[in-house]
């Protein structure tokens, strides 16, 4: 499938943004381990937390996790403590070919029953639970946080807790962050006692009723969207975002306001801000150098966006980006010379765009790569290339399967090819 995309002259729009997948899925595994019986409110729609919501109400032998990378990672966590139960874990090709030996072999280390069932390293993982004991772990923390996150989330069910010693760089650290916190929401001990150890105490979690917020990592292609549009009185307003949101890619708002996008929060009338309205400032910055090491999945966003603005661009901290949903570094240096942009890359850990540009030809369309980020980044790019073809649109499902209906509301024209 392919969609033309025409945009609108005007941005005046409220976004039906989506619950945070990050949340969602997080609260869902703790809710299991829980033993609760009070589902989570507002859980996303998408596909990663659908995975999670059949997963633990079907109970399958054999559990499909489609693309999602926080599923198969919790999920191997969550099963390993599962008594008396077993499973195979899998998901699509691309999953099979995501790493996963780093938490493999600490759940392993912890007395886990996991297997391979294809290759070395990767998934397919035939899981047989029982009770762990915990303990002290030494664990990378510059592959994926996932795989903290993970173990994390089951050490309050440990007997003797979890003390996690992270080693090298760690890497997407909010999201550590957020994974204690929604733990502590549930009433777990768990948090970091010096920069690079968490402790976990062995304590039950308790079920509560728990609401999920929006997704600021969602939110972002609006922001994107209200850079690139030259409306005067263009303004979209944003839903059940907070203010003081444990999502690290809350931070798009400041990256923005770099962009020519301001922000205002207004309260409910509970006296909670979770109203967002954008604006044009009319300020740009010349030139944006940022790391996005704790904001990975904004990367996407601020290249289309600076490209687009003219903006030349030095961002780092992108090393884990070539094992995503696709490599990013590649998929991004590709689809962005098809718009007339030269980027190059660093070591694969950093993309940089001096202003050089190359004839434009996307005919074709802009390829998605199985990744739900191309195409929710680059569509916002019809506002400034008439007529943009987006090939596989059906991509967004993995974390914003109403985006193209929000689109449409706003008043972009989308046709399918
Ligand atoms: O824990 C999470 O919810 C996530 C952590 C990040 O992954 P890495 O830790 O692999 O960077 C992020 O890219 C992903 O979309 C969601
Ligand atoms: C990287 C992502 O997801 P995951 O790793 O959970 O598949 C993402 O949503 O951008």
């Amino acid at each position: 499938m392919q969609y033309e995309i025409t945009a609108p002259k005007e941005l005046k729009h409220t976004a039906i943004l989506p619950a945070s997948k990050s949340i969602s899925n997080r609260a869902l595994v703790i809710h299991a381990l829980a033993g609760g019986s009070i589902l989570p409110e507002n859980l996303s729609d998408c596909d990663d937390t659908e995975v999670i919501i059949s997963a633990l109400r079907d109970n399958p032998y054999e559990i499909n996790i489609k693309a999602a990378g926080t599923a198969m990672r919790f999920m191997t966590a969550l099963l390993s403590v599962k008594e008396g139960e077993e499973h195979v874990l899998t998901g699509t090709e691309r999953m099979k070919h995501r790493p996963i030996h780093v938490l493999v072999d600490a759940l392993r280390y912890l007395g886990a029953d996991i297997t391979y069932v294809g290759e070395e390293g990767f998934p397919p993982l035939l899981i047989k639970g029982h009770r762990l004991d915990g303990g002290l772990l030494e664990v990378p923390g510059n592959i994926s946080s996932q795989f903290i996150s993970a173990l994390l989330m089951i050490g309050p069910t440990l007997q003797q807790g979890l003390t996690l010693r992270l080693k090298g760089d760690i890497i997407s650290r909010p999201y550590i962050d957020m994974t204690l916190w929604t733990m502590r929401e549930f009433g777990a001990d768990a948090e970091w006692s010096d920069y690079e150890t968490i402790t976990v105490k062995s304590q039950p979690y308790h079920d509560r009723a728990y609401r999920i917020e929006n997704d600021w990592s969602g939110a972002s292609y609006w922001y994107e969207m209200m850079a690139l549009a030259t409306g005067d009185d263009d303004e979209v307003i944003l839903n059940g975002l907070m203010d003081a949101s444990k999502q690290g890619d809350s931070s798009v708002r400041y990256i923005f306001s770099l962009l020519g996008v301001k922000t205002q929060f207004a309260t409910t009338e509970q006296g909670i801000p979770t109203k967002v309205t954008l604006r044009h400032s009319g300020r740009c910055v010349p030139r944006l150098e940022y790391d996005f090491v704790n904001s990975p999945d904004l990367t996407q966003t601020f290249v289309v966006t600076c490209a687009l603005l003219g903006v030349p661009f030095h961002f780092r901290g992108l090393a884990t980006l070539k094992i995503k949903e696709t490599d990013r570094i590649s998929a991004l240096k590709t689809e962005m010379r098809k718009l007339g942009f030269v980027i190059y890359d660093i070591n694969d850990s950093e993309l940089v765009w001096d202003g050089e540009r190359c004839e434009p030809d996307y005919a074709d369309g802009i390829d998605t790569y199985e990744d739900h980020r191309m195409a929710l980044a680059f569509a916002p790019a019809a506002l400034r290339f008439p007529s943009l073809r987006i090939n596989h649109p059906e991509v967004v499902t993995k974390s914003y399967p109403h985006y193209w209906d929000d689109l449409r509301h706003c008043g972009f024209q989308i046709q399918q090819r």
